[in-house]
């Protein structure tokens, strides 16, 4: 009998994937496909919605023509998503009625600032976890809104529909059937009540959004639609599982105890811990989110959310071109023993968790005339592990656990001198998994979950192997005062874009 495999879309920030993994969560196939990224304005982040779509489009025809796999062998679709991205669209047209506004875009912190200004934090945190910030999907919808003419007319009348990025794909892939998005999802919107799993009649008044824009809200893994055949080569596949890629990453590194963790290095950062039924809430910047909504429950998680981490690294090579490729800046990293004193923060868009400062730019610290380009690689990749180190130190405040290891995953953890400075910084022994791609996996197991292709978590957790351990060996003093040198140089940048 021909083998059967689920399959994932990993729709990122930067690419878009599509990958075949087997029973043993192997990978069979995969490809992938860069897309155009838009800067309008400093500090806004687009792009086209139908340019992903497309992406997405080509990374499945690019896979069926590469290997040697047939739509049929494909027993369910698992989709994964850059979380926040949002998406308004014309219902009847299918048509989207501006760029997608991106994660990382600043454009709605005026917004932002007005509703801090009104008195709305505490309400925000309460009922969604979250703090307010340009980040999320909710001021992103009513910038659309506000901006794109005749828009609120026609949300009013009902024509327009909002999706994050899980959302689109699944409406294009079923053909306009299935207007759906999942908790994990939701729960990055600022719209959605964590704790009663429902879209928030307050926080929709509060931006002027209407309901009929939304998306219902179903669980991670569970048969959304099947796929209309002319874009599978005829074949009708169950759309069986979803979640934002953090969320399907803390999944598919089989993080499935309360106080398990793990960190994805991609183009931004992000730290997410397993706290099981209980929704913790933050008192060190953090946020808290909804892990998953698996086997008839919802699960949360502790986040730490950081912007630019790979990105920094591509700024090396398309900001500065000091590297040609990514992989060239550990080569030079490792030329020199230290920084010298030289510490990059790279806030481009702001800084996240645990500071949450719109305003704050980034900036180089401890120039001297001895300072070269191998310095500069060294503390720019640093800059991702003490970032790392700033919420991770939030997260064992908060949830009163101290880690023994960190999980790692994403494209920058092929970095081995990251990894070590890494676990040098923290104290604690950092795990790379021997599949990397653990954003996929994570989606590919929530919909091999629902079609029975996977019996349980038990099943799936046996599949998780590491490929390396990265063990501390940096003595105390030097690691503290490193660290206490990187919390002066974060304190430095924050508040520039409104000082000026
Ligand atoms: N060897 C490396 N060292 C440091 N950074 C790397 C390396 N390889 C890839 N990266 C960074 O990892 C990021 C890509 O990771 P990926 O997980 O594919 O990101 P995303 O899903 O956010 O698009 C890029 O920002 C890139 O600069
Ligand atoms: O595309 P990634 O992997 O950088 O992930 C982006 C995050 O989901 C943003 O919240």
């Amino acid at each position: 009998m021909t083998e059967k495999y689920i399959l994932s879309i990993d729709q990122g920030t930067t690419s878009s994937r599509a990958i075949l993994f087997n029973k043993n969560g192997e990978i069979v196939a995969m490809t992938q496909r860069e897309f155009p990224q838009y800067y309008p304005k400093p500090g806004w982040v687009e792009h086209n919605a139908n340019e992903i779509w497309g992406s997405v489009l080509a990374v499945l025809g690019e896979l069926f023509g590469n290997y040697n796999v047939e739509p049929k062998q494909i027993e369910g679709i698992g989709i994964t998503n850059q979380r926040e991205t949002t998406v308004v669209w014309d219902k009847n047209t299918g048509l989207p009625i501006y760029n997608a506004i991106v994660w990382q875009s600043r454009q709605t912190a005026a917004i932002c600032d007005d509703l801090k200004a009104k008195g709305y934090e505490q309400m925000v945190r309460e009922k969604t976890g979250l703090v307010i910030d340009a980040y999320f999907s909710g001021t992103k919808i009513k910038w659309i809104l506000d901006n794109v003419e005749g828009a609120r007319e026609k949300a009013k009348k009902g024509d327009l529909l909002f999706g994050t990025i899980d959302t689109w794909l699944i409406w294009k892939l079923t053909g306009g059937k299935a207007h759906v998005t999942d908790y994990t999802n939701a729960s990055r919107t600022m719209l959605f009540n964590i704790h009663t799993l429902e879209w928030d009649d307050e926080l929709l008044q509060m931006l002027d959004i209407p309901k009929s824009m939304l998306p219902e809200v179903r669980p991670s893994s569970e048969i959304y639609g099947m796929t209309v055949p002319y874009h599978f080569f005829g074949e009708e596949i169950p759309v069986a599982g979803a979640a934002g890629d953090q969320q399907a990453a803390l999944f598919g590194q089989a993080c499935f105890e309360a106080g398990m963790a793990k960190n994805t290095y991609g183009t931004g950062c992000f730290m997410l811990m397993n706290t099981g039924e209980k929704a913790v809430p933050s008192k060190h910047g953090l946020l808290t989110t909804i892990a998953w909504g698996v086997d008839g429950k919802v699960e949360y998680a502790l986040e730490g959310s950081i912007f630019v981490a790979g990105a920094a690294v591509q700024w090396l090579r398309d900001g500065l071109r000091v590297v040609d490729n990514a992989p060239q800046s550990e080569e030079l990293a490792t030329k020199v023993d230290s920084t010298d004193g030289v510490y990059v923060v790279p806030a481009f868009t702001g800084l996240g968790a645990p500071y949450w400062d719109m305003d704050a730019r980034g900036a180089i610290f401890g120039l001297t005339r001895g300072t070269t380009r191998e310095h500069l690689v060294r503390a720019t990749l640093e800059s991702l592990a003490y970032q790392t180190r700033d919420v991770l130190s939030a997260m064992e405040a908060d949830s009163g656990i101290t880690l023994n290891t960190l999980r790692v995953d994403g494209g920058a953890v092929k970095n081995n001198f990251l990894m070590q400075f890494q676990s040098d910084l923290l104290a604690v022994p950092v795990e790379r998994p021997v599949v990397n791609e653990t954003t996929a996996l994570g989606a590919a197991y929530l919909a091999g979950l629902a079609t029975g292709f996977w019996k349980d978590k038990e099943e799936i957790a046996k599949n998780w192997a590491i490929d390396k351990t990265f063990e501390p060996v940096l003595a105390e003093e030097k690691r503290e005062e490193l660290y206490s040198g990187w919390k002066r140089a974060v304190n430095s940048t924050m508040h520039w874009s409104k000082n000026q």
